[in-house]
């Protein structure tokens, strides 16, 4: 994999100050967000949030994206650690697909029918360019903020421990409460 990488700056937020680093990959690019001192950590929380474009600069409240994407920047800038800003829009199916996706839903389909009625599996992401970052920034052991299983056993099969999850609960409403149900039901997402 042909990877550029960008050099690391400082972002200042509203949720602490970051410090950054972009990687490109074919036509896409990521966002590595660390804490200030991501390098004295030993064993570094971490989140991998894959986009939402509808959610993370919309406010959507059809999934719980932003919420959690607020939980892990708090939880890192106050603990130490890192969110990989994963761009793999609606589950890798990108963001015109979602929104044909969102269109079905309006029909009355879950998450997981509108993607499989579109011709795509449940969940399309692909995680190499993550294992690309974590050896960048030489991450052998974290602790994982996710409610996804599929994660943990993604990140362990490239040989990296996870010593714990931290799950990324966050309140729900009555327009997400039946995609969080489904995720629970259908994809073992732990709540
Ligand atoms: N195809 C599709 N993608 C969606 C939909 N709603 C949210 N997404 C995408 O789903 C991804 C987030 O996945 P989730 O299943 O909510 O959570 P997760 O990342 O697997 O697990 P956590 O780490 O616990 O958050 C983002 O890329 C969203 O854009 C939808 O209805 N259809
Ligand atoms: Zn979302």
């Amino acid at each position: 994999m042909n990877i550029e990488k960008s050099n690391i700056a400082n972002l200042p937020t509203k949720h602490g100050n970051f410090r950054i680093r972009a990687y490109k990959e074919n036509h896409q690019e990521h966002l590595a967000i660390m804490s200030e001192n991501f390098e004295e950590i030993e064993t570094p929380y971490v989140r991998v949030h894959s986009e939402c474009l509808t959610g993370d600069a919309l406010g959507s409240l059809k999934c719980d994206c932003q919420a959690q994407l607020n939980l892990a920047l708090e939880f890192i800038a106050r603990e130490g650690g890192l969110v990989i800003y994963h761009r793999q829009e609606g589950r890798n199916i990108g963001l015109l697909n979602k929104v044909n996706a969102y269109a079905l839903q309006d029909q009355g389909r879950n998450t997981i029918e509108a993607n499989l009625e579109l011709g795509f599996k449940e969940d399309e992401r692909d995680y190499s360019i993550v294992e690309e970052i974590f050896k960048d920034l030489k991450l052998t052991n974290i602790k994982l903020i996710t409610n996804n299983p599929s994660k943990i056993e993604y990140i362990e099969s490239i040989n990296v421990g996870v010593e714990e999850r931290i799950p990324a609960i966050t309140e729900l409403n009555k327009h997400n409460i039946h995609y969080v149900e489904t995720k629970k039901k259908h994809m073992g997402h732990l709540f």
